[in-house]
């Protein structure tokens, strides 16, 4: 089980409704693409779901269960967070870092044992960070953090994992690892994601939020429009599919809001 669904989620900051009435399902095993542009929503929703803010109206259930009456520490052995914006950790290297996903299971005081041992090398080799282990997480590159912030949350073994924009640091081939580790999963993942490619290859459902709302919700092919596209991103697409895999390909033809069309100064000059 790993059904995480929402029902009316809003939540607001000032006075400024920033998520609005929000419904979704993560389906047990599934992965679900968060998508829209910047400031529409995504990591506050992914926030909300990890029960680190707490709505103003709506709820959060894992399986039948809401969020509100799931325990912290029950929560912490189920649900994985890898976060945009990795919290620095000082004075460790690469191994203690996905140790701290065995944390929710053992007591404070109790020593790594040799199941947990085992499950960290494994994380480590699945996320391709092993050979650095002993390296110092603050010496690494952004997308060495990533992998090892992967590599934590899956130390956890959880049943859900909520990730914001995983691959935004990693090179072509590692984006389609960690997707690709994503999928072989039995985890259900909700993933906040910038690259439309990457969500219709990958996701098995797509959130499509516009303004702190759903706009639209469904497998790829649904959601993916040239239409929704350009009414969410203003942006031209041209929506069809790779020859040889089959799977839907977006290629952004233009920018079609008035305040983001290369102005005369920003074009280059012809002389
Ligand atoms: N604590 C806060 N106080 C004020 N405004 C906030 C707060 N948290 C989020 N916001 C605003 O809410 C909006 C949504 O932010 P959020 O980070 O969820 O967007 P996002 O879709 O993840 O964007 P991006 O693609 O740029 O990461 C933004 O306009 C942001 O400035």
């Amino acid at each position: 089980m790993g059904r995480i669904t929402t029902t009316g989620l809003s939540w607001s900051v000032k006075g400024h409704r920033l998520l609005d009435s929000i419904e979704m399902a993560a389906e047990d095993g599934k992965i679900v693409g968060l998508l829209g542009p910047n400031g529409s929503g995504k990591s506050t929703l992914l926030r909300l779901l990890a029960g680190l803010r707490r709505p103003d109206t709506g709820t959060v259930r894992y399986d039948d269960t809401s969020l509100h009456d799931l325990g912290r520490r029950v929560l912490a052995r189920r649900l994985a967070v890898v976060e945009q914006d990795v919290s620095a950790h000082n004075h460790v290297n690469v191994r203690q870092v996905v140790e701290l996903g065995r944390t929710p299971f053992r007591g404070r005081f109790d020593a790594l044992t040799e199941h947990d041992r085992r499950i960290v090398d494994a994380a480590l080799e699945r996320t391709d960070i092993a050979d650095k282990q002993h390296q110092s997480w603050h010496t690494l590159s952004g997308g060495e953090k990533q992998r090892t912030q992967l590599a934590r949350a899956l130390a956890q073994e959880p049943q859900e994992i909520l990730l914001d924009e995983p691959t935004n640091h990693l090179d072509i081939r590692h984006q389609l690892e960690l997707l690709d580790l994503l999928t072989s999963l039995d985890i259900t993942c909700v993933v906040a994601l910038h690259d439309l490619n990457l969500a219709a290859r990958y996701c098995d459902h797509i959130v499509l939020l516009d303004h702190g709302q759903v706009a639209a919700a469904g497998v790829p092919e649904t959601v993916l429009t040239p239409d929704l596209i350009e009414s969410v991103y203003d942006v031209n697409v041209l929506v069809d599919r790779e020859p040889t895999t089959g799977t839907l390909r977006i290629t952004y033809l233009a920018a079609t809001a008035t305040g983001t069309t290369p102005t005369k100064a920003m074009q280059l000059d012809p002389q």
